[in-house]
């Protein structure tokens, strides 16, 4: 097997890097977009096809330096808070909300008012020059193994800026980026509709080994789970020199809500990073098993209140399976209304099984069910409110 390519420049040897100066000093008080854009890129269907030098890869996407890493999301709208690293995955916790950074591949989450896709041509412009990848195949259009953007409708549309309105810009604006891209709209048209672009380049060979992404959306999250997420924290507060009381607090919070322990199973490292934002929020990443991770990000606001989880684990290697992942998440929001997505590339029956036969769940009722054949993937959406009784007698999990 190749050896991994070098370490990233920008990182100390422990691959930490947190910026204590925006940390105290994060505050936002307006209604806020909790929905995110979910933009996932894969340049090559693995590390290992990623090109090598004399058999050794010299470069890869973890290899970009901070400061462009830094340059490319001032173009999204978003800052760096603090970055964990793996030996094969560097997991950025944002302003608003997440980046993971593969070898291979690259996933952007981001909420509020960013603009993910204003990134597209200074992303591709960017490993070109630093790593000399070329997936530019004229002016404008590029070709890499596989893109997938989607996200679920916003709460404030007519705050985003003009790309991010509507999903027919978005498209447009994809559409002139990638060939072979095509969409769906998924779910009730009632403000929570789901939306997903993605290209297929069905010349080049599909992935074999597991690929999967979980997401759990949550609306009209419990006012007694939220008040887990305000702080009376005032900005400019630092606990010490070497940290801050948003990481300080955020990482108080995993543990009080019991985000460490979600995959009790694992044996190997688990590195969680995490942010209380002021006067309200939360956002955590763990990496998990080196190469996995999940996400949490939470906007408590009870006239706007969201969560997220999304994950790409593997259950099976923890003995676990969607179901119980979801039953976890439910109990640490206990939200009134939530949607699951799935989209995976096993069918495998022990970890999904429950989860595609999934007709009802303490206190709620399924509102939708619905599944595609995407080809080498398929997609499981589900739709779920909360019951009247499971509302008064507080029934839900
Ligand atoms: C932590 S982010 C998470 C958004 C996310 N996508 C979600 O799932 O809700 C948003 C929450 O943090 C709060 N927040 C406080 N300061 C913020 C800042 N500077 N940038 C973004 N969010 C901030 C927002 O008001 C909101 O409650």
């Amino acid at each position: 097997m190749a050896p991994p390519p070098p370490p990233i420049e920008y990182v100390p040897s422990d691959g930490t890097f947190i910026d204590h100066e925006l940390s105290v000093n994060l505050d936002s008080t307006e209604a806020f977009e909790g929905p995110e854009k979910l933009l996932e890129i894969w340049f090559y269907p693995s590390q290992s096809q990623i090109p090598k030098n004399n058999g050794e890869i010299v470069k890869s996407l973890r290899s970009i330096p901070f400061d462009q890493w830094s340059k490319l999301l001032d173009l999204v709208n978003c800052k760096i808070l603090s970055i964990t690293s793996s030996d094969k995955l560097n997991a950025f916790l944002l302003s608003e909300s997440s980046l993971f950074v593969y070898d291979h591949k690259l996933i952007l989450k981001t909420c509020g008012t960013t603009t993910t896709l204003y990134c597209l041509n200074a992303l591709f412009k960017l490993i070109k020059s630093e790593l000399n990848w070329d997936f530019i195949i004229d002016e404008f259009k590029t070709q890499p193994y596989k893109v997938f953007y989607s996200r679920r409708a916003f709460m404030f549309p007519f705050k985003q800026q003009l790309i991010h309105q509507n999903w027919n810009n978005e498209v447009e604006y994809l559409d002139q980026f990638f060939i072979n891209g095509y969409q769906y709209l998924i779910g009730r048209i009632n403000n929570s509709q789901w939306h997903l672009y993605l290209t297929n380049n069905s010349d080049i060979q599909p992935n074999e080994s597991f690929d999967s992404t979980f997401e759990i959306l949550m609306t009209e999250l419990s006012p007694a789970k939220s008040s887990n997420f305000i702080t009376s924290r005032k900005p400019g507060f630092e606990i010490d020199e070497n940290d801050d009381l948003g990481h300080f607090l955020g990482k108080s919070t995993l543990s009080n809500i019991g985000l460490n322990n979600l995959f009790p199973e694992s044996s190997t490292k688990v590195l969680h990073d995490a942010f209380q934002f002021t006067p309200c929020g939360y956002s955590s990443n763990t990496i998990i098993n080196q190469d996995s991770y999940y996400t949490v990000h939470v906007t408590p606001e009870k006239d706007w209140s969201y969560s997220s989880f999304e994950t790409n684990v593997n259950p099976i290697l923890f003995n676990t399976s969607y179901l119980k992942i979801l039953q976890d998440v439910l109990k640490m929001f206990k939200p009134n209304k939530f949607q699951v997505i799935l989209i995976n590339n096993e069918h495998d029956d022990y970890s999904t099984i429950d989860l595609f036969k999934l007709n009802e769940l303490n206190g709620y009722k399924k509102l939708d069910k619905i599944i595609y054949d995407l080809g080498n993937y398929q997609l499981l959406y589900l739709s779920f409110e909360i019951t009247e009784d499971g509302l008064i007698n507080d029934l839900t999990i």
